[in-house]
């Protein structure tokens, strides 16, 4: 167990830890802190939700003097969200010791970025893509950097980033700090690893298995044209605080967001094809709990850290085990439990056994819910709201209606009517349509390039020979078909209205670099690029 004021922190940084109601550094916090105080470089893993960001928040701010006024520190992010989210909790880490920071990303307007760069931020949050329009704008310059971290390292390899981060790492002075952070450790980030770092120490905390220990992990089987009445059924049953529901393409989160709707549940879709306006809405409305499920591509996969999320959903399974535990790891954080429940079609039964196989545990299956427990469950919730109201005592104007009520009619007769009304569905009847997905077949792969090349990592040691797993990323459907779709969706619910995958480069950038197409570039992983590309950069 380590308390923060073991590790010698400034006094204004151990006093911003205070106010945030940190009592005692997590496990990865314990091992990484000391080292990254040194300034080496290093990988650290450890399980989604145990306090990464402060692992290499913390010693970022804590080395910064006071009255620096060049950018001396960059942490990249692969996303537009998860960019403003680390840029926010830097921010309350630097809040007494007022070392400044400044997000920088995709979307938002390059003008204001500018005017805020004026103000001599000390540290960079940002998404590659942007970051190089502003280092070709000459609007920010790394000479000066002395710490970089790339926050979901694999991630941004995997999404195709590694040639933009080779070219932002080139004009960082090689004197430096590297880090590198995530939950999961792949074999690739090896080559990462050996061309930005300098003998790193690999910090990892994970234990036996690599999802988070707090989350209650399930599956059900249903066939595809099952699993909106399967989600509906879930939620009523579970009634989560918040949900977030997964799925595979854009065109699947539109629909299914829309269904929600339709259906009464306070719903709404995040995916790369909105515009940064639209994202930022559907997050603010979920942070504060005026939406209450989020449905999402694996945009909201990687790191996002929202309170109060109880419940995680595949609606459609991720085709990698990574992504698997990423979005799970969107529940259960911060020693809170969670629930995640995966929907399995028959025929991809085989590739819920593999991601079992990677991630070393066993998913439990559990039934389809009925919809008598469906019922049950939302009347738990109304009489749930009703004993609040009964005793919040603030009934006064309907008084006068129930006693006259109670005069002619039985009290349990009323009651059951009055439940009827309330949680009988009249939008039940609202006719759902959703387009079908393939189901996702297994992709064999070598278990050894689980193994980020030192144990333990989480992920395989399990023996097995090297070579020819097949394992092919961009081989996964998500991708291709999201972009195939997009043309016919682009009015369904007032989404997509930005257009084509390129629009972000007009809307976000005056920048004179070539649009990153998914299609046009075989460096480029078509898979996560086509959602991610529009929300980076
Ligand atoms: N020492 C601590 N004590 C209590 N809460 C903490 C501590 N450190 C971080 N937290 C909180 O835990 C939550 C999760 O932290 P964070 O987002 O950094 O996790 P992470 O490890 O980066 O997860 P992911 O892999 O999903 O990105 C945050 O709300 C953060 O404020
Ligand atoms: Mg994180």
């Amino acid at each position: 167990m380590n308390t923060f004021a073991d590790f010698g922190l400034e006094p204004k940084v151990l006093q911003a830890i205070t106010e945030l109601g940190f009592e005692e550094a997590t496990p990865i916090q314990g091992k990484s802190i000391p080292i990254a105080l040194t300034g080496r470089d290093m990988i650290g893993q450890a399980q989604t939700g145990t306090g990464k960001t402060a692992a290499f928040g913390l010693p970022l701010i804590n080395r910064i003097p006071k009255d620096e006024d060049r950018i001396v520190a960059l942490i990249m992010t692969p996303t537009r969200e998860l960019a403003i989210q680390v840029a926010e909790e830097i921010g309350k880490l630097a809040r007494f010791k007022g070392t400044r920071s400044l997000p920088i990303y995709g979307g938002q307007d390059i003008v204001r970025q500018i005017r805020a760069l004026k103000k001599k931020p000390q540290i960079i949050i940002g998404t590659p893509g942007r970051l190089l329009d502003h280092i070709n704008r000459k609007t920010i310059k790394l000479d000066d950097v002395k710490t970089v971290v790339l926050d979901e390292a694999d991630e941004m390899l995997d999404m195709g980033f590694m040639e933009d981060i080779q070219s932002i790492l080139k004009l960082v002075p090689e004197e430096r700090q590297t880090m590198l952070f995530s939950a999961t450790m792949p074999a690739n980030i090896q080559k990462l690893a050996q061309q930005f770092l300098k003998n790193p120490e690999h910090v990892s905390v994970i234990p036996k298995q690599v999802s988070a220990p707090l989350i209650d992990q399930a599956y059900i089987e249903v066939h595809e044209r099952q699993k909106f009445d399967a989600l509906t059924r879930l939620l009523d049953m579970e009634s989560p605080e918040l949900a977030i529901v997964f799925g595979r393409t854009k065109r699947r989160v539109d629909e299914l967001a829309e269904a929600l709707q339709k259906r009464g549940y306070s719903a709404d879709g995040l995916h790369g094809d909105l515009s940064q306006h639209q994202r930022d809405n559907v997050m603010r409305k979920f942070r504060d709990g005026s939406i209450d499920v989020l449905v999402a591509t694996d945009v909201a996969a990687r790191g996002l850290d929202v309170s109060g999320v109880s419940h995680v959903v595949n609606f459609d399974l991720p085709q990698d085990p990574e992504s698997y535990v990423h979005r799970i790891g969107r529940t259960g954080r911060a020693g809170k439990e969670g629930a995640a429940w995966s929907f399995v079609t028959p025929r991809e039964i085989d590739h819920l056994h593999f991601i079992e196989r990677i991630t070393r545990h066993k998913i439990a299956r559990k039934p389809l819910p009925s919809i008598a427990e469906a019922i049950e469950g939302k009347q738990r919730i109304t009489a749930e709201r009703i004993i609040e109201l009964v005793e919040a005592a603030e009934l006064g104007e309907y008084k006068g209606m129930a006693i006259q009520l109670l005069e002619q009619y039985d009290s349990v007769n009323l009651l059951a009517a009055a439940f009827k009304l309330i949680t009988g569905d009249k939008n039940d009847k609202a006719n759902i349509e959703l387009t079908p997905e393939e189901p996702i077949r297994v992709k064999r792969r070598n278990p050894d390039i689980r193994s980020s090349g030192r144990k333990p990592s989480g992920y395989g040691n399990r023996g097995g020979g090297s070579g020819g797993g097949g394992y092919r990323r961009d081989n996964r459907e998500g991708g291709s078909r999201e972009g195939g779709n997009r043309g016919g969706y682009g009015n369904k619910g007032g989404y997509n209205k930005e257009g084509g995958r390129d629009s972000y480069r007009s809307s976000s950038s005056s920048s004179d670099r070539k649009p990153r197409s998914n299609y046009n570039n075989g460096d480029r992983r078509p898979s996560k690029r086509n959602d991610n590309n529009s929300f980076d950069n």
